[in-house]
């Protein structure tokens, strides 16, 4: 073939494959956000509703115990988690330091109180099939799944998401002292409807000079968030209070569909599902047919600049004040999170990545059909810079300066698992541990709460005495799903009534209700049963003993514990949960590692283990805890 036939040709495929490459349907980007500062944000490409559902349900990975709680720590996870609480997890641990990073789409929305259109569901406890009694690999996945984000306010083809972090995260935070907070806007919104409607018999002219006039007089004079929130001229008021005051806002957090295209990573590629690899619990899949070297998600990474530093768990107990300070410091194991981060063996340092599906891939040598590469666009602010840094010199920025792109090897068609090979050190790590492994004992006879819950749904449960000569097992115990309702319009009726002499009769049912619907983050109040008699339609009914401990008993705010116990709860109200520490990701020896970060993607300056390193003193005593400036 003449050369200039050969060169035509590869010209022509390659364009064919950029041709392809657009043309692969995608509804979520990752780019640059509208909020100046922010990073990067998630962009929908298509209209959506409220109600509808954004991406793929993401995996959230619980922290424990790791001494960050209430700690102003050197912590890039600081800005990325929520409280585990209401991540369903606050029965993994005694102790109040537990947080959940969810690595999905969820750690890359940011919020704007103006435009709140996403909100996350706590996620779904799924523990990919893997039993303690017969996989290797229990304990050492993440059980909590699909916390999905949902549509709550109509979003425009082009518009960015936001999601409400809690007004506490802008209030405490100095540079958004003058920020409004979520109050703000219905009261900027109030304050505009009262004033076109003092204003409505009067022509534009003079409805736009008044409102000109007022704003540059109240600005004068008062300098307050919901000033802030106001719209700066008269046309932008119009809106806000023909539609409302969001739409004042949302042109500015819209993007253009072509800017995206350009500018914007797709991030909606990967869908998740239980693994097709025994044992390895849930993987990613692709969504769509998508062609060698498409970009299937990009992912910024969090550097941990000393894995061990800040990936131990700590033994229990670490809040409590009392506790004697060795066993607050002693080490229990590394963090499930590990098993979601890239290492390297010849360094301390860390990457975690986060972005739409990206903490699903498992790993597989003889499949793999994804590779990772430095992010080589500009859409996930990759700093080639920091290829230069020291792990030491990373201490100083919490945010995100690395990113990864995730590679097709080869043409992978909708479906199909997708997989990367983490590297021969995981891969011996992970055959040497399954070798080795051993149920503990006793673990074939383990059923968690959730087992006890559908196993026990239409059976009695079992009151104190009963439990005396049969006993559940220790990991379980029994929690009411009782309000304590502390009604003060009762209490005012009761005292107007205290000449009927009433009071007596009241019944237990005026002060306490039940709630039936336990949802993912319900955790109702611990209780034992004291008696279980039968209702006319032959349905139990039970008097419990609640502890009305609500809170963390390790909290400075914990005020004691109160015995209450309460007539005829339902058996809906009452069910097992499983005690702290017993879950499977505190079995002995459950399996932790890292992804292995290629060889060739592996700079000089990061290999800090094993060699000469000029910081290798101040990286052996540790940067333990670094505050944050
Ligand atoms: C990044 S996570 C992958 C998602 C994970 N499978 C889940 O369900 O959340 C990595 C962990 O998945 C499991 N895993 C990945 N590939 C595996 C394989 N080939 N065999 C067994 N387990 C695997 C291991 O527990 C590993 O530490």
């Amino acid at each position: 073939m003449a050369e200039h036939t050969k060169w035509k040709t590869s010209v022509v495929q390659a364009l064919s494959i950029i041709h392809t490459a657009s043309a692969i349907q995608c509804d979520l980007y990752m780019a640059e956000s509208t909020i100046p500062h922010a990073g990067l944000g998630i962009f929908s490409a298509i209209e959506r509703n409220p109600g509808d559902s954004v991406g793929e349900g993401d995996v959230c990975i619980p922290i424990l115990d790791a001494k960050n709680y209430h700690k102003e720590v050197w912590n890039p996870f600081h800005d990325y988690v929520w409280g585990g609480e209401i991540m369903g997890m606050k029965l993994e641990i005694e102790s109040a330091d537990k947080e959940a990073y969810c690595p999905g789409l969820d750690c890359a929305i940011n919020c704007n109180l103006a435009l709140i259109n996403v909100a996350k569901s706590t996620p779904i406890y799924d523990g990919g099939g893997l039993y303690r009694h017969l996989n290797p690999g229990a304990g050492a996945i993440s059980p909590y799944h699909n916390g999905t984000t949902r549509v709550t306010r109509k979003i425009p083809a082009g518009g960015e998401l936001f999601k409400f972090y809690g007004d506490s995260w802008f209030t405490t935070r100095p540079i958004f002292d003058s920020l409004p907070i979520s109050h703000d806007y219905p009261w900027a919104q109030d304050l505009l409807d009262a004033f076109f409607e003092t204003v409505q018999h009067k022509d534009k002219a003079f409805k736009s000079a008044a409102y000109e006039e007022l704003m540059v007089s109240i600005r004068s004079i008062w300098n307050s968030r919901t000033l802030n929130a106001l719209p700066e001229t008269f046309s932008e008021a119009t809106i806000a209070v023909e539609h409302d005051l969001g739409m004042v806002f949302q042109p500015n957090a819209t993007r253009s569909l072509e800017w995206l295209e350009e500018n914007g990573k797709c991030v909606d590629h990967i869908t998740p599902g239980q693994s097709t690899i025994e044992g390895a619990g849930h993987g990613g899949f692709a969504k769509r047919d998508l062609p060698k070297g498409t970009v299937i998600t990009g992912s910024p990474l969090h550097h941990i600049p000393i894995k061990d530093r800040f990936m131990p768990m700590f033994k229990a107990f670490y809040s409590d004040p009392d506790a004697d300070e060795t066993l607050r410091s002693e080490v229990a194991g590394y963090q499930l999170l590990l098993n979601y981060c890239f290492g390297h063996s010849e360094s301390t340092l860390l990457l975690c990545p986060y972005g739409a599906g990206v903490g699903y891939i498992n790993h597989n040598q003889t499949r793999a059909n994804v590779k990772v590469v430095w992010s080589q666009h500009h859409e996930t602010a990759h700093d080639l810079a920091w290829l230069e840094k020291r792990p030491d010199e990373m201490f100083s920025t919490q945010s995100a300066r690395l990113a990864l792109d995730y590679v097709a090897t080869r043409d992978i068609t909708a479906g199909e698992e997708l997989f990367l090979d983490y590297g021969d050190a995981w891969e011996e790590a992970w055959n040497k541990h399954s070798e080795s492994w051993q149920p503990v004992s006793s673990s074939e006879k383990y059923l968690s709460a959730r087992d006890w819950n559908n196993a026990m749904e239409s059976l009695p449960i079992r009151t104190v005495k009963e439990s005396f000569y049969d006993p559940y097992p220790q990991n379980i115990h029994l929690r009411c799903h009782i309000d304590l309702v502390d009604d003060e319009d009762d209490s005012e009726d009761e005292s107007e009534d205290e000449s009927e002499d009433e009071s007596e009769d009241e019944s237990e049912d005026d002060w306490a209700s039940f709630t039936f619907d336990w949802g993912p983050s319900e955790y109702g109040y611990k209780c034992e049963i004291s008696k279980r008699r039968k209702d006319a339609a032959g349905d139990y009914l039970y008097t419990v003993r609640v502890t009305t401990e609500s809170i963390d008993r390790w909290d400075e705010d914990f005020e004691g514990s109160e015995f209450v116990d309460i007539d005829n709860v339902p058996r809906e109200a009452i069910r097992f949960f499983d005690v702290p520490y017993t879950s499977d990701l505190f079995l002995e020896g459950t399996f932790r590692h890292s992804i292995g970060l290629p060889d060739q993607l592996m700079p000089q300056q990061w290999q800090n283990i094993g060699s000469f390193h000029p910081n290798k003193k101040l990286l052996e005593e540790g940067i333990q805890y670094v505050h944050v400036p």
